[in-house]
């Protein structure tokens, strides 16, 4: 049975491994990562901390419509005409004013966690973002705004579901970044492979999971396609995924690197923005990556059609 490639970062073939699994699963799982297992383990009581305070107490962090931060469903699942299983709480930058409406007194260690957690992901996410493009001559004189640090964390909250025939943990979807760095406690998380169709990702333990976003098709020309994923219902477990997305800063324009486009690979993408992007995805879930792609020679020989076997 296929599974998604477990990574050892202290091993000297990792960078090769890391680009064969881009291209071949778009998922791979690290371990070796740096990342303390306390930091997580402290990221992860805070998550399960908000999730279970009084719903009115949450709904006072609702994220308010057209908005990205606060509490609520997460966007993928708006789209999606069935029953999700789940709630969301999205940080897009500092925590402090959303952790001070949920916990008007003490909510200096959630935030602190928050905090530390964004940092050192963005640390591991840049780490990972210059091996796969090191490899392709790309220096970080190509790509300014990968300095500036990406504060972007969705928690994600799954109770256990009496009857998971009847409603689903989050729809299959692509993530809109560039890289993304999955936590999960239990397993869940399915990764769509063709020929194969759904494959499940079992939590590793020590192990993060890592995904190609859509940015990252867009910034590498096609050579790191995204890939759908979806989070089945459990049950019996509680289930807590922290989900960190690493991209520009959300006004930035990025378009292919010039350095992987040329006179018979054209660049494949028109320059688009996260927050333009997210626009376009809201709208259309399934297919945006098709919305800002151009048509040129090479792409004509492309399939453009963003189902699952085709991302
Ligand atoms: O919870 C999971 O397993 C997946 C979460 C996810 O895909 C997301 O937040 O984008
Ligand atoms: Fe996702």
């Amino acid at each position: 049975m296929a599974s998604i490639p477990i990574i050892d970062l202290n091993d000297e073939n990792a960078p090769e491994l890391i680009l064969h699994a881009c291209k071949t699963w778009g998922f791979f799982q690290v371990v070796n990562h740096n990342i303390k297992e306390s930091l997580i383990d402290e990221m992860e009581a805070a998550a399960k901390d908000l999730f279970a305070l009084p719903m009115e107490q949450k709904l006072k962090a609702e994220k308010p419509p057209g908005d990205i931060a606060g509490y609520g469903v997460p966007p993928v699942c708006l789209s999606h005409p069935k029953r999700w299983w789940t709630e969301g709480f999205f940080i897009a930058g500092s925590p402090l004013e959303h952790a001070r409406l949920l916990w008007p007194r003490g909510h200096k260690t959630f935030c602190d966690v928050v905090e530390e957690y964004q940092k050192e992901m963005n640390t591991l996410a840049l780490r990972l973002f210059w091996l796969m493009l090191g490899s392709h001559g790309i220096t970080k004189d190509d790509i300014k705004w990968a300095e500036i640090k990406s504060p972007y964390l969705q928690l994600n909250s799954y109770p256990a579901c009496p009857d998971p025939s009847r409603a689903s943990g989050l729809p299959d979807h692509t993530d809109s970044g560039v890289l993304t760095i999955l936590y999960q406690n239990t397993s869940g998380l399915q990764v769509h492979k063709e020929g194969f169709g759904w494959v499940d990702v079992p939590p590793v333990p020590g192990a993060l999971v890592v995904n190609i976003g859509d940015l990252f098709q867009v910034l590498s020309n096609d050579l790191f396609p995204s890939v759908f994923h979806r989070a089945t219902a459990n049950p019996t477990q509680y289930r807590v995924t922290l989900a960190y997305f690493f991209g520009p800063p959300l006004d930035v324009e990025v378009s292919p690197l010039a350095k992987l486009v040329d006179n018979s690979y054209p660049a494949l993408y028109k320059p688009i923005s996260w927050i333009g992007y997210r626009a376009i995805k809201v709208k259309d879930y399934g297919r945006a990556i098709s919305k800002v792609r151009v048509c040129t020679q090479a792409s004509e020989n492309v399939d453009t059609d963003d189902d699952p076997n085709s991302a």
